[in-house]
């Protein structure tokens, strides 16, 4: 079984230790959050787990043959139009041209893109269209591994919903594994089946609290109950200074 395995990862920009002795690991099927302040080391972790940053103490396993990530701020292609950034990460894969775009419009059209908007260049779509492209492009290729960076910050809260149930629609059918990080507690009970609490200064993980239901079997009320405990603990309560 694939598994991404941390252990004891160190890291520092310069003299300021951001991320203090990390393990963890994560199973082929799970969604796992990170929740904690800004500027507590949230994305510096995601970099470094999928190998964009160079690790400097400690060691990390990722044995997921596929994966991709979607980041908070699209980072789309300004010289590409939306079918060709959405197909981008297929033609790394080698599929053919007719291909790449016959996926590329089943995913946009699926994220409710119309088809008037696939000729557009990203300066032409709102901040919410841009999110969709970005997150279609990170799903098209149908990555084993998934990395999530506030994909879902910007967006209006129908759209949230939106994309947050197409990810429980592949969570259910077991076909991704996800690791997220976001500031927020209730998106992160929706989805997660572990979620971290990294704590500032240096980033340390302090607490792991576990979802037992199906995610999609978690409704609003179940969203809200236990979201409302996790707002009562007191490592939630310290790490994002709450009183
Ligand atoms: N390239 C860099 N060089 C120097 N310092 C950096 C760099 N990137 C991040 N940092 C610092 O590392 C710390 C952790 O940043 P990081 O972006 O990982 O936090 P975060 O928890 O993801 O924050 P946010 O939720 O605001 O995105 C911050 O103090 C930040 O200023």
């Amino acid at each position: 079984m694939a598994r991404l395995k941390v252990e004891h990862l160190t890291f520092s920009f310069g003299y300021k230790t951001i991320l203090e002795d990390i393990s963890f690991e994560i199973h082929e099927g799970e969604v796992v959050s990170v929740v904690g302040p800004s500027g507590g080391g949230k994305t510096t972790l995601l970099r470094l787990c999928a190998g964009l940053l160079d690790r400097q103490e400690g060691t990390i396993e990722n044995s997921f043959k596929t994966q991709s990530i979607a980041f908070q701020d699209p980072r789309l292609l300004p010289w590409k139009n939306v079918l060709d950034n959405i197909a981008f990460g297929l033609k790394a894969q080698g599929v053919s041209k007719k291909e790449r775009i016959k996926r590329a419009q089943e995913i946009a059209l699926q994220f409710d893109l119309e088809e008037d908007d696939f000729e557009k260049f990203p300066k032409e779509l709102s901040g919410g269209m841009s999110q969709r492209v970005s997150f279609a492009r990170a799903l098209v290729t149908q990555p084993e591994l998934l990395f999530l960076d506030e994909p879902f910050s910007a967006l209006d809260i129908g759209l949230k919903r939106e994309l947050q149930n197409h990810l429980i629609e592949l969570i259910t059918k077991k076909e991704i594994t996800i690791f997220f990080i976001t500031h927020d507690l209730m998106e992160a009970v929706r989805l997660s089946d572990k979620i971290f609490v990294l704590e500032p200064d240096p980033g340390r993980i302090v607490k792991t609290f576990t979802l037992d239901i199906p995610q999609s079997k978690r409704d609003d009320s179940y969203v809200y109950s236990e979201t409302a405990k996790l707002l009562k603990d007191p490592y939630i309560i310290e790490t994002f200074e709450l009183e």
